[in-house]
C-alpha cells in the first residue's frame, strides 16, 4: 500500500538534466564553487597516471552528483514565499490578538456595563468555543474552497467582529461580536499552518509555518501593550482594544486579494495548469518539473492507497497510516493545552505581583512582560525547529514544561505551607464567608474574599479577609482595603494570590515555564499538523486537531479556577505537570521526524505501529538517498548510479 520512499524521488533523466542547468549556471555566473573544484580537480590530475586521473573523475562525478542533488533541495529561496507566508501568519497575530485582548478589555467593560461574572465568563471563553466549533467546519470549507478562500473568509470574519465589537451598545452584542471573532479564529487558525505548508520549500517549511506562531505570540504581546496603553482610558478604552484588530484583518484580506491558491489544493482539484504556474511563481521560475511531477503523482498515489467511499473523516479512521497521524496530532494538540499555557500565561501577572510588584496600575503592564517572554522563546523555536527537528524539539520542550510546572508547583506548595495567618476578625462581618478563612492561602482561594495587611520590612500584621468589591477586583468591597489612598500607604490590598517570602521560586518557575514551553510545544503542534497528513485528508486532519486545542482550551482555561480551589494552586500546578509528563511518554512513543521531508512522503512514517515511532530515533541524521532508476528504487550507495540508464 505505502510507498517505500525516503529522500528524494527524483528520475534520473531529470536529476541529469538538473545538474545540466545547474552547471551551465554555475559556468555563467562563475561564482558556484561546485564545478570549480571539480574543473581544478581535473587539471591537476593531468599530471598523474591515467588510472588516478579516471578515478579521481569518478569521484568527482560522483561527489558533484550528491552536491547537486543537495544543492537542488536547497535552492535560493525566493522572497514571495516569505511574503506569502508573512500575509498568512497575520491569521495568526489576530489569533493571538483576539485571544489575549480580552483580559485587559474585561476590566474596563465589567465596570462600565456593570457585568456580573457569569456575564464575564461568557464573553471571554464563548469565542473560544466557537472557535472550537469553526475550526471542525473549516476543515470543509477548505476542502471545498481552498486556503485562500477560506483565508479571505477568515479575516472579513475578524473585520466584521472587530467593527462590531468596537460598536456594541451593549452587552449581547458585545456577545454577538465574540462569536463572530471566535469563528474567525477557528478558520484561520487550521488554515493558515497548511496554506503556509503547502507553499513552502521542504527545508524552509518547519521554520515558516513556525513562524505563524510566533505571530501568534507577537499578536499576545501586542495585545498587551495595547490594553495597557488604553486602559488609561476608563471611557470607552475597551473600544479603541477591541477594535483595533480590524487594521491587521483589514491588511491580511486585501494582501490575499492578490496573494495566490495553494498549488497542492490546485493539483487536487484537477486544476493543473494553474497549479504549475503558481507553483513556478512561488519558486520564482526555478524549474519546477520535478516537484510538480512529484507531487502530482504523489498525490494521485496517495488517493489510490486510501481507497473506499465516504466522508473523509471515516477514510481516515478505517486507513491506519491517517489513523495514527490524527492520533498523534490530536493527541499532542491535547497535550499542549493540558500543560496549562494559558493558565500559566494568565496567571503571569499575579506571580509577579506575588513577587513584590504590587503597584495595581503596574499589573496590566505585568502580563505583557509574560506575553514578550513567551515570544522571545518562541523565535528561538524557529531558530531551532530546522535545525535539531521537530522531535526532539518537542520532547525537550515538554520534559522542560514538566519539570518547570514542578517548580512552579513546589513554589506555590512552599507559599502555602507559610502562609500568613488572618489576625483581625471584624465583628461587623461575622455573617460574610470571608471572615471564616484563618490563613490567607484560604481567603485567597475564595473568589469572593481578598486579602488586606500592613506590612513593614520584616512582616505581615493587622490583616484580614474581606469581601472583594464586586465593580473591581483592585479593592475590598469595605474597610481599610476599599480606600484608595489608604491603599498607597502601606496597607496592601492582595487579591488572588498572598504574600510570601517564596514567590521567587514560584517566578523562577514561570520563566522557566516560558523558555521550555515557547520554543517546542508552543508551535510544534501546529506545524507538525501541518505536515502529518496526506493532501485528500489534510483539511480533515487539522480541522480536528485544531478543533481539540480550542476544546481543552476551553477546559482547562474555565475550570482552572475550580481546580484551584480544589486541589489548590499547587496541586492544579502538579495537576499540569503530570500532565505534561505523560504527554512526553506518548511523543516519544508516537511522533516521527517529519523534518526535510516532503509532505506527500510523510505518510509512509506512520505505516508502521504506532508506538515503534520512537525506533526511528537511531535513524536520525542518517541521510537515506533513493533515486529511481529504470522504474525501480535504488539505495544511492547500493551501486552508485553506475548503471543509470
Ligand atoms: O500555540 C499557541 C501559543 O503558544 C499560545 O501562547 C497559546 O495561547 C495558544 O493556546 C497556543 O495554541
Amino acid at each position: 500500500m505505502s510507498r517505500k520512499l525516503s529522500g528524494n524521488d527524483y528520475n534520473l533523466r531529470s536529476m541529469s538534466n538538473l545538474m545540466g542547468e545547474r552547471r551551465k549556471k554555475v559556468n555563467d555566473d562563475g561564482e558556484r564553487s561546485l564545478i570549480k573544484a571539480a574543473s581544478s580537480a581535473s587539471i591537476n590530475n593531468q599530471a598523474t597516471a591515467a588510472n588516478a586521473a579516471s578515478e579521481a573523475a569518478n569521484t568527482a562525478t560522483g561527489d558533484m552528483e550528491r552536491a547537486a542533488r543537495k544543492q537542488f533541495q536547497q535552492d535560493v529561496t525566493p522572497a514571495f514565499v516569505y511574503v506569502l507566508s508573512a500575509f498568512s501568519a497575520l491569521g495568526g497575530f489576530l489569533f493571538g490578538y483576539d485571544t489575549g485582548v480580552i483580559s485587559g478589555a474585561m476590566l474596563l467593560i465589567k465596570r462600565e456595563m456593570n457585568l456580573s461574572a457569569l456575564w464575564q465568563e461568557v464573553l471571554i471563553s464563548s469565542t473560544v468555543a466557537a472557535a472550537a466549533l469553526a475550526a471542525l467546519v473549516g476543515g470543509f470549507l477548505n476542502g471545498v474552497f481552498g486556503r485562500r478562500i477560506c483565508i479571505l473568509l477568515a479575516s472579513f470574519i475578524f473585520t466584521a467582529g472587530g467593527i462590531v465589537l468596537s460598536a456594541a451598545p451593549n452587552k449581547e452584542v458585545l456577545l454577538v461580536g465574540r462569536l463572530i471573532v471566535g469563528l474567525g479564529l477557528g478558520i484561520a487558525s487550521m488554515t493558515v499552518p497548511v496554506y503556509i505548508a503547502e507553499a513552502s520549500p521542504p527545508h524552509l517549511r518547519g521554520q515558516l509555518v513556525t513562524i505563524n506562531t510566533l505571530f501568534i505570540t507577537g499578536g499576545q504581546f501586542a495585545a498587551s501593550i495595547v490594553d495597557g496603553a488604553f486602559s488609561y482610558l476608563h471611557h470607552d478604552g475597551w473600544r479603541y482594544m477591541l477594535g483595533l484588530s480590524v487594521v491587521p484583518a483589514l491588511l491580511q484580506f486585501v494582501g490575499f486579494l492578490f496573494l495566490p491558491e495553494s498549488p497542492r489544493w490546485l493539483i487536487q482539484k484537477g486544476l493543473t495548469q494553474k497549479a504549475r504556474r503558481v507553483l513556478s511563481q512561488i519558486r520564482g521560475n526555478q524549474n519546477i518539473d520535478e516537484e510538480y511531477d512529484s507531487i502530482k503523482n504523489s498525490i494521485e498515489e496517495e488517493e489510490k492507497d486510501c481507497g473506499g467511499d465516504g466522508p473523509v473523516i471515516w477514510k481516515m479512521l478505517t486507513y491506519p497510516p491517517t489513523r495514527r497521524a490524527l492520533l498523534v496530532g490530536c493527541g499532542l494538540q491535547m497535550f499542549q493545552q493540558l500543560s496549562g499555557v494559558n493558565t500559566v500565561t494568565y496567571y503571569g501577572a499575579t506571580v509577579l505581583q506575588m513577587s513584590g510588584v504590587r503597584d495595581d496600575k503596574l499589573a496590566i503592564w505585568l502580563a505583557g512582560v509574560t506575553a514578550f517572554t513567551n515570544f522571545l522563546f518562541t523565535l528561538l523555536g524557529v531558530w531551532l525547529v530546522e535545525k535539531v527537528g521537530r522531535r526532539k524539539l518537542t520532547l525537550g520542550s515538554i520534559i522542560g514544561t514538566s519539570m518547570s510546572l514542578f517548580v512552579l508547583a513546589v513554589g506555590f506548595l512552599l507559599s502555602a505551607q507559610h502562609t500568613p495567618p488572618v489576625t483581625l476578625h471584624p465583628t461587623s462581618m461575622v455573617n460574610s464567608t470571608c471572615n471564616r478563612h484563618l490563613l490567607c492561602e484560604q481567603c485567597m482561594l475564595d473568589p469572593g474574599c481578598g486579602f488586606c495587611y500592613l506590612e513593614n520590612s520584616t512582616a505581615v500584621f493587622a490583616s484580614s479577609c474581606l469581601p472583594v468589591n464586586t465593580a473591581s477586583t483592585e479593592k475590598s468591597a469595605w474597610g481599610r482595603c476599599s480606600n484608595s489612598t489608604r491603599l498607597r500607604d502601606h496597607t496592601y490590598w492582595a487579591y488572588n494570590y498572598c504574600p510570601s517570602s517564596y514567590s521567587w521560586v514560584v517566578l523562577l518557575g514561570l520563566v522557566l515555564y516560558l523558555a521550555f514551553f515557547a520554543p517546542g510545544m508552543g508551535p510544534m503542534p501546529w506545524t507538525i499538523n501541518s505536515e502529518i497528513y496526506p493532501l485528500w485528508a489534510r483539511s480533515t486532519g487539522n480541522a480536528c486537531s485544531a478543533g481539540v486545542n480550542w476544546t481543552f482550551n476551553v477546559l482547562v482555561s474555565l475550570t482552572f479556577l475550580h481546580v484551584a480551589q480544589y486541589l489548590t494552586y499547587y496541586g492544579a500546578f502538579f495537576l499540569y505537570s503530570s500532565m505534561a509528563l505523560l504527554g512526553f511518554f506518548f511523543i516519544y512513543g508516537c511522533l516521527p521526524e517529519t523534518k526535510g521531508r516532503r509532505l506527500e512522503e510523510i505518510e509512509c512514517l506512520f505505516d508502521t505501529q504506532l508506538c515503534s515511532c520512537g525506533a526511528t530515533d537511531s535513524d536520525e541524521g542518517r541521510q537515506v538517498e533513493y533515486i529511481r532508476v529504470k522504474g525501480s528504487n535504488y539505495h544511492l550507495s547500493d551501486n552508485d548510479a553506475s548503471d543509470v540508464e
